[in-house]
């Protein structure tokens, strides 16, 4: 299929949408719960864009490292499944959950499955399962070198403020954790597991370095820099379908109705998105929406969909190139 639009362009259309999100009046508010989140600058704004091609464009605060928050959840599943395989799907379900991403309502009727791997719930389910019998702390090792060999950047660490602020504030979390053991659906220590979950969430990461690192699902499993496999192009593809459809929680509907992309966000403001056979995509601006995804990141992707034509689900510009 040919583009709407020439590879060159895109070098202006990032720049273009860089400058119009410094001017956007409506940023949205940083998440609150998580004080060392609470205090970063809502003016900031990224994105990063590696084409299958490889070749990188970046506007704004690419290079910034944010915590990049829910959006391990995508490299945490994605371990989880090559421990696992499909028997994850016996402690956690595939359907959206029509639900805040901390929400603890559908638990009690769904005996302690959570409905998908990237709410909170299930991602503590995630965790439990890369843990296994280890130790939080090479855990959280283990999941660092994978996302730094996706990156291929040695650069990528834990922000250990973020990961103790989250470990005294994480109420809710704690709370789920305890709440699915009792069903018998976490099989480590609760302290453990959330140590490992907080620990992840608290990796930090710049916009070009998690572009880099989502390159294998944007090239069916396979890390388009000296072809290495990271997962199976059937695995990559239902990665994407969980992320267009679990993403960005209670605003996962939307967030395809506007881009029109698998894409996962964090309450760092962060958000992967992926082209699939075109691009992956990072954008990053630290104030959310009611929903806890990023105003401007979305906003972002939303216009960059709009101009390169890229969307799972057909084009949306009409001007054919
Ligand atoms: N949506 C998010 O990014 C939530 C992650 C955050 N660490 C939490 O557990 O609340």
């Amino acid at each position: 299929m040919s583009e709407s639009f020439r590879m060159t362009d895109l070098r202006a259309i990032v720049a273009e949408i860089t400058e119009e999100m410094a001017a956007a009046p409506d940023r949205g508010r940083p998440a609150s719960y998580i004080p060392p989140l609470a205090r970063v600058d809502v003016g900031q704004f990224g994105m990063a864009v590696v084409t299958a091609d490889g070749d990188v464009f970046t506007g704004g605060a690419a290079d910034e490292a944010f915590s990049v928050q829910s959006v391990s959840k995508v490299f945490a599943l994605t371990m989880a499944l090559g421990r696992v395989g499909d028997q994850l799907w016996d402690r956690v379900g595939r359907e959206p959950s029509g639900s805040a991403f901390n929400s603890i309502v559908q638990l009690e009727s769904e005996r302690g499955i959570p409905r998908n791997p990237f709410i909170n719930a299930g991602a503590i389910v995630v965790a439990d399962v890369n843990l296994g019998r280890g130790r939080p702390r090479e855990s959280v090792g283990e999941l660092v070198r994978f996302i730094r060999s996706l990156a291929d950047d040695d650069s990528i660490a834990v922000d250990a403020e973020v990961a103790r602020s989250e470990s005294e504030t994480g109420f809710r979390n704690v709370a789920l954790a305890n709440y699915m053991k009792s069903f018998g659906n976490l099989r480590g220590p609760v302290e453990d597991v959330l140590a490992l979950y907080f620990g992840q969430c608290a990796v930090a990461m710049s916009c070009r370095q998690l572009a880099m690192a989502g390159r294998y699902l944007m090239a069916g499993g396979v890390n388009p820099v000296g072809g290495h496999r990271v997962v199976s192009a059937a695995r990559a593809r239902r990665i994407n379908a969980l992320m267009l459809t679990c993403g960005h929680y209670d605003a996962s509907g939307d967030f395809a109705f506007r881009v029109g992309l698998p894409g996962k966000s964090g309450v760092g403001g962060g958000i992967l998105a992926v082209a699939p056979g075109r691009a992956s995509i990072a954008v990053w601006s630290p104030g959310l929406n009611a929903q806890g995804n990023s105003q401007l990141g979305t906003l972002a992707l939303e216009r960059l969909a709009m101009r390169t034509g890229w969307s799972v689900f057909g084009r949306m510009n009409a001007s054919p190139g």
